[in-house]
């Protein structure tokens, strides 16, 4: 089913909250992203999108899905810079949390604590099936957590892991489809051996 923000305005005002959409590469964590913030700007809410510096795979400012929708964005170096938005944002996106520092949650409490409507997404495990950094706190103080799939490369089923198909332990390394498979847990492990 998919979100419903029907009730975020409570009696005319603004409620802040945190949500986190969050899954393997390819699963329409982007997408999910950009539709709730597209919504958000068609109710005429003043919307701001922030993704880490770092993440300029397919623009230097936009939010690009994998299917190449888009929207603008700023990009920050770190999750503090977030807090130097417009006075009068009413909601926040934020893409690639995976990429920032610590501090992301605590970032998206003040947020939220101000009224604001934050909307994160990012890669829930890195390529070793590890927790990816500030997301399981995130997702721990989070309102609402969506947890989307992609379609396992391998076999079809449903796929929760990002398989790196490159030699590279590196827990950062930007990359498509050329250095990642969305795999589904049996087919994620049996070649992880
Ligand atoms: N194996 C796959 N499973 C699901 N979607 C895929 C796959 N390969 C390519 N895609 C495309 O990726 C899109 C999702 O892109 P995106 O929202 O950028 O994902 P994410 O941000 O989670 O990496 C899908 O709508 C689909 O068109
Ligand atoms: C698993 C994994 C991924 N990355 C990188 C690869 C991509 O540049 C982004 C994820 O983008 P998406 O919008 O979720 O497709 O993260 C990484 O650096 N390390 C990893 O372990
Ligand atoms: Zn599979």
């Amino acid at each position: 089913m998919l979100f419903s923000e029907q009730n975020f305005r409570r009696r005319g005002e603004f409620s802040g909250s945190i949500e986190v959409v969050c899954g393997s590469m390819f699963s329409g964590k982007t997408e999910e992203l950009i539709r709730r913030l597209k919504r958000a700007q068609i109710a005429k809410l003043n919307v701001e999108i922030f993704k880490p510096r770092t993440d300029t795979r397919y623009h230097e400012t936009a939010v690009v899905s994998h299917d190449l929708n888009s929207i603008n964005s700023t990009p920050v170096d770190s999750a503090s810079a977030i807090l130097l938005l417009g006075t009068n944002t009413q909601v926040v996106g934020i893409d690639e949390a995976q990429f920032f520092d610590d501090e992301l949650p605590d970032v998206c409490n003040k947020l939220a604590l101000k009224g604001i409507r934050v909307i994160v997404a990012g890669l829930d495990m890195d390529f070793t099936g590890k927790p990816f950094g500030p997301m399981p706190a995130l997702m721990a103080i989070a309102e609402h957590v969506t947890k989307v799939n992609a379609v396992c490369v391998c076999c079809g089923n449903p796929a929760l892991f990002s398989y790196r198909t490159v030699a590279n332990e590196s827990t950062v390394l930007l990359g498509e489809k050329e250095s990642y498979e969305p795999r589904c847990r049996a087919c994620y492990n049996s070649e992880k051996g």
